[in-house]
C-alpha cells in the first residue's frame, strides 16, 4: 500500500463520477478516479452518442437544477473547446386533460421556461410526419436539445486530468474499509482517501455491500433502438426535427421518446423508457424484447416515415429508484462516504450540477440546493442498513 493519501477517491468513471472528480480537482483536491473497465467502455449507463437535455420537468427542483446545469455545460464546452450541446427543441405529447400534462404545463409556466403550445390544427404544419393521437396535447420546450454523450464524457475526463486528477482504469474496486481515512482495494492496488464518492451506476449496491448499506435500486436493461427513415432526412437534426417524449402512450405503461436522426445517418433513435431487470454483469443475458414490441406498434402508429422494424439495437442500463428521483447523499453511518446513485434513466443532463453537489458533500460543504428529494432517508423501510 502506498503511503499517499488522496483527499478524495471517486469510484466509477461514468458521467456522474467524472463530473464529480473534475469539480474536486478544480477545487485543488488531490483526487483519484477509479474505473473497473478500460476506458472508454459501453457496459454501464453513460455510453452512446446522444442524450436529451431539457428543462421539461413536472418538479420545480429539477428545473432549478437544470438552469445551472445548462450554464455548466456551456462552461465545459468553453473549457474543453468541444461542442457538447445542440439545440433541437423537445416536443412533448401527452393526454391533453391528463394530470401529468397539466402539472407539466403549470411548472413550465411558473418557471417561465420558453414553451410553445401547439394546437391540434397547427401540429402537422410544425411537426410533419408525426401523428398526434386524438385527445393528446403538444408543447415544445424550445431550449431543449441533444448532448453529445460520449464526447462529453471524454471532455470531462480530460479536464479532470488537466486539473491534476488521476484516472486509473481497468481497476475494479473489490473492497472498501470505511474509517477517518477510507481504504479502497482494487484488483491491482490499495488506495487511501480522506473521503470517498461512490458513483458506480448499476453496480452501486454491489459496492455499498462493503459499507453495510443496500438501497432499493432496480437495474434494467434498455434496448436502444434505431429506426430507418423511409426517405433519408425526414426526421433529421439538419431538418430541425426535435427530440420528443410521448407521456402515457397507449402502447405501453412508460414514456416513449426519440431523438432526431443524427449519429447514424438515416436512422432515428426511438426507445421505451423502461426495460427488464438484469444483473449488471449479466446484461447481455437479458433478452426480453417486450419493449421492442411496444415500440414497433408505436412507430407504426405515430411515425409513418420510419420502417417499423429496428435497424440497430444497442444496450444500456438504467438504475431506477422507487420514486425515480436520484440518490445524492452522505452514507448514513460514514459521513465521509458520499453516494450518487439511482439516476433512473434521466441523469446525464444533470451531470455537471450533480458533480458540483457531490463534490460539495465530499468537501463537507453545505450543498447549494436543497437535497431532501434525494435523501436516502426517504426510502425508510426500503433502505436496509446491516450495521
Ligand atoms: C438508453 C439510455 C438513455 C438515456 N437517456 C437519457 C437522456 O436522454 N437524458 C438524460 O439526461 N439521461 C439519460 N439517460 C440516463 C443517463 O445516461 C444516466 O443517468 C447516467 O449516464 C448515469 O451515470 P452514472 O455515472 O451514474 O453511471 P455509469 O455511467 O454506469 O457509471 C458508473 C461507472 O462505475 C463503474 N464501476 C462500477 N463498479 C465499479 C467497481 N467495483 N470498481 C470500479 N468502477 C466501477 C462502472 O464501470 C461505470 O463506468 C439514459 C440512459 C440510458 C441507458
Ligand atoms: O432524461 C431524458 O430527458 C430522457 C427522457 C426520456 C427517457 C430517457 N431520458
Amino acid at each position: 500500500m502506498s503511503s499517499e493519501v488522496y483527499d478524495c477517491i471517486v469510484i466509477g468513471a461514468g458521467i456522474q463520477g467524472s463530473c464529480t472528480a473534475y469539480q474536486l480537482a478544480k477545487n485543488k483536491l488531490k483526487t483519484l478516479l477509479l474505473e473497473q473497465f478500460v476506458l472508454p467502455h459501453s457496459r454501464g449507463s453513460s455510453h452512446g452518442q446522444t442524450r436529451v437535455i431539457r428543462k421539461t420537468y413536472e418538479e420545480d427542483f429539477y428545473i432549478q437544477m437544470m438552469h445551472e446545469s445548462y450554464e455548466l455545460w456551456a462552461q465545459l464546452e468553453k473549457e474543453s473547446g468541444v461542442e457538447l450541446y445542440r439545440r433541437t427543441g423537445l416536443l412533448v405529447m401527452a393526454p391533453e386533460n391528463g394530470e401529468g400534462f397539466s402539472r407539466l404545463k403549470a411548472t413550465m409556466q411558473r418557471n417561465k421556461i420558453p414553451t410553445v403550445f401547439l394546437e391540434k390544427q397547427e401540429f402537422s404544419q410544425h411537426i410533419p410526419n408525426v401523428n398526434l393521437r386524438d385527445g393528446y396535447g403538444a408543447l415544445i420546450d424550445t431550449g431543449a436539445g441533444v448532448l453529445y454523450a460520449d464526447r462529453a464524457l471524454r471532455a470531462v475526463q480530460r479536464l479532470f486530468q488537466s486539473n491534476g486528477g488521476v484516472i486509473k482504469d481497468g481497476e475494479k474496486v473489490i473492497d472498501i474499509k470505511p474509517g477517518a481515512v477510507v481504504t479502497v482495494t482494487t484488483g491491482s492496488g490499495v488506495y487511501r482517501g480522506r473521503s470517498l464518492v461512490i458513483t458506480a451506476g448499476p453496480w452501486a449496491n454491489t459496492l455499498l455491500t462493503h459499507t453495510g448499506l443496500q438501497l432499493p435500486l432496480k437495474v434494467v436493461k434498455i434496448n436502444v433502438c434505431y429506426w430507418k427513415e423511409k426517405i433519408p432526412g425526414t426526421y433529421s437534426v439538419n431538418q430541425r426535427f426535435p427530440c420528443f417524449i410521448e407521456m402515457e402512450p397507449k402502447e405501453g405503461k412508460y414514456d416513449i421518446y426519440g431523438l432526431p436522426s443524427n449519429e447514424y445517418p438515416g436512422l432515428m433513435k426511438v426507445c421505451y423508457h423502461m426495460g427488464s431487470e438484469t444483473e449488471p454483469d449479466e446484461r447481455d443475458k437479458q433478452t426480453d424484447t417486450g419493449d421492442i414490441d411496444i415500440l414497433v406498434r408505436y412507430v407504426t402508429r405515430c411515425l409513418p416515415g420510419l420502417v417499423p422494424v429496428p435497424a440497430v439495437v444497442e444496450s444500456c442500463m438504467y438504475t431506477v429508484t422507487p420514486d425515480h428521483n436520484f440518490v445524492l447523499d452522505s452514507h448514513p453511518t460514514y459521513g465521509n462516504i458520499i453516494i450518487g446513485a439511482g439516476f433512473s434513466g434521466h441523469g446525464f443532463k444533470f451531470g455537471p450540477i450533480i458533480g458540483k453537489l457531490l463534490s460539495q458533500l465530499a468537501m463537507g460543504q453545505v450543498p447549494s440546493y436543497n437535497l431532501s428529494p434525494f435523501r436516502i432517508q426517504r426510502f425508510q423501510s426500503h433502505a436496509r442498513s446491516s450495521l
